[in-house]
């Protein structure tokens, strides 16, 4: 690969800078040195960007604004610890946001394109991040095997970014993976401010509460993620919930 013809089209600097001031105007509290690993994780993304097809977003502010910040804001309704499945990570979003912004979470990115996770390794081991776990895996059949390393409880969040939320996803995952009490969040498509009946029929089957959706705007119109939450054992004997 010739590295002048892949030089990312922006300097360090001017990128730290603007991401750093898009995330103060969002209220997310990311320090110069994690703006310095977005940076890393960005650069190398358009890098690998002429070989693997890993985003169709180049410039500097569609990544800071609709890949980092996008994946950041949701995020401050997700838990800052435990562990989180992000499903369909592609280059990595939003779980390695995630990770930059709360080290202490344990992430699994899932995805099933095997060159897409050859360049999430590369850059998982170039970040030198601990307690992320890249998986090589259709999510159906992720869904349905149980792996050694993976939390005996359930995953505290499962996040999917961009990737279209079918019946199955909340049914497989949510019942299979999800912890009691934890939280699935799913980035939807633009306008799609509540969730269609046939997901809320098949959230209630997966034992899954609606939250409220929540809703923001980072400069190009309102932008949605659908939450719900995994009921607990003991709310499922409460009358009317089983
Ligand atoms: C549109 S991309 C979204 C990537 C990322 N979440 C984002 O927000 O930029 C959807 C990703 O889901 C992956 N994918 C598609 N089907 C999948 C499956 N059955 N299991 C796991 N990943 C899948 C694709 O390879 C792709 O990287």
């Amino acid at each position: 690969m010739n590295p002048i013809a892949h030089r990312p089209p922006f300097p360090e600097d001017a990128f730290v800078r603007r991401l750093l001031s898009a995330a103060e105007t969002a209220g997310i509290p990311l320090s110069q040195a994690q703006a310095l690993r977005c940076h890393r994780h960005a650069a190398r993304m358009l890098q690998w960007n002429a070989s693997v097809n890993l985003t169709r977003i180049v410039d500097l502010e569609g990544i800071v604004s609709k890949h980092i910040i996008d994946s950041l804001v949701p995020g401050t309704l997700l838990p800052h610890r435990g562990w989180v499945l992000d499903v369909g990570t592609g280059p990595g979003f939003p779980g390695i946001p995630l990770k930059i912004l709360h080290p202490e979470l344990q992430i699994v990115l899932l995805e099933s394109a095997r060159k897409k996770c050859s360049f999430l390794k590369v850059i998982v081991a170039e970040l030198a991040m601990d307690g992320i776990r890249i998986v090589n895996e259709k999510w159906e059949r992720f869904a349905v095997r149980t792996y050694s390393w993976e939390p005996v409880e359930g995953y505290d969040a499962i996040v999917m970014r961009a990737v279209r939320l079918e019946p199955d996803h909340l049914l497989l995952l949510a019942r299979g993976k999800l912890a009691p009490g934890g939280l699935f969040a799913w980035w939807t498509t633009a306008h799609a401010d509540t969730a269609p009946a046939i997901l809320t029929q098949t959230a209630r089957q997966a034992g899954l509460e609606p939250l409220p959706p929540f809703q923001y705007d980072l400069g190009g119109g309102p932008r949605h993620v659908l939450f719900w939450r995994r009921i607990r054992q003991e709310q499922l004997s409460e009358p009317g919930l089983s």
